[in-house]
């Protein structure tokens, strides 16, 4: 392995104040976060959120049109050897179709002044060597996708950004991500994933930060962003008493809301708060049922209120 260069606290993903305007569209809007290393962190929102003009931003590929993003407090242009301090991936890995993917590496590895005994390696790591001296052309989507993190590997770099690269991958490829990318982060890399896909980042990432029409909605661990989110349970019961049921929990501070088939939602109360308030305020129940919320759909809300605003 080759050894990085990172500079003092730059392996720390910093984006504070990051603005990019195209024409009358504000596609990233007054955005602020920070990715650290050690952990996968989820970069979430819907299609459009501006996720991959924040990437883009990241790596100097697109200017920003106020604030900035950059690795502790240098931007991607100011690291003294970007491809060994960051690897990418963007889109779904293209390369030469006729090449083999054990060729297209070693072209990778001369271009970024890396031994090219290195693409062995990175094949390897991605479990490519059976397929190193396929062509690319016969490669299926997610050979491909692994052939770009492969890629982005060359040079041992402390971050590593990835662009959707769970599209189009099967579960077991998911899976397989997963672990390769918490295997990188346990080495003290900074990972970060973008994906429009709720149920994606619960699978693969410790933090996420959530982006919709351009802006933070909500960063934290994985598991209090969503907790939080899912703090919208519901409970569903049915009485013949609604009225004395809605005063009684409406007593205890719980929310109470008239369903059209005569059932009640609750919030703010659990079922079993909901049945032994019915049981002290001498109310019948007919049906009694805890709703988990379901979080895709707790995502859609949060975030599609805030597409239309564009
Ligand atoms: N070069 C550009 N010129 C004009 N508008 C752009 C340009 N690049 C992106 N946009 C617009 O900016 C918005 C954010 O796009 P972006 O690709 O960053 O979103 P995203 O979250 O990555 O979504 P997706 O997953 O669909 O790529 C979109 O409305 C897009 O059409």
């Amino acid at each position: 392995m080759i050894a990085g260069h990172p500079g003092t606290g730059s392996e720390e993903i910093v984006v504070a104040g990051l603005t990019k305007q195209y024409g009358k569209l504000r596609a990233v809007d007054d955005l602020s976060f920070t990715v650290r290393p050690g952990r996968v962190t989820g970069f979430l929102g819907p299609n459009g959120a501006g996720k991959t003009t924040t990437l883009r931003m990241l790596l100097g590929l697109v200017t920003p049109t106020a604030g900035r993003a950059g690795f502790g407090s240098r931007r991607y242009v100011e690291l003294d050897q970007p491809l060994r301090h960051v690897g990418a991936v963007l889109e779904a890995s293209s390369a030469h179709r006729g090449r083999t993917g054990a060729n297209h590496l070693r072209v990778i590895c001369r271009a970024a002044g890396v031994p090219v005994s290195r693409a062995a390696e990175v094949l390897d790591l991605v479990g490519l060597t059976p397929a190193a001296n396929r062509k690319f052309k016969g490669y299926s989507l997610g050979m491909r996708q692994r052939l770009g993190i492969a890629a982005a590997m060359v040079g041992d770099p402390r971050v590593l950004i990835l662009d959707e690269p769970a599209n189009g991958l099967d579960p077991e490829g998911i899976r397989w991500m997963r672990d390769l990318l918490k295997m990188l982060a346990a080495e003290g890399r900074t990972i970060l994933v973008s994906s429009h896909l709720l149920s994606e980042m619960q699978l693969m990432a410790d933090d996420v930060v959530i982006v919709a029409a351009g802006r933070l909605i909500r960063q934290g661990p994985v598991d209090d962003v969503l907790g939080a989110m899912a703090g919208g349970a519901q409970v569903r019961v049915r009485t013949p008493q609604p009225a004395e049921l809605t005063t009684a929990l409406t007593a205890a501070g719980a929310g109470v809301t008239e369903l059209p088939d005569g059932a009640l939602s609750v919030t703010g109360a659990d079922p079993a708060k909901v049945g032994h308030t019915a049981f002290a305020a001498g109310v019948e129940l007919h049906e009694l049922l805890g709703e988990r919320a379901d979080l895709e759909q707790v995502f859609l809300q949060l975030t599609a209120g805030k597409a239309e605003i564009r």
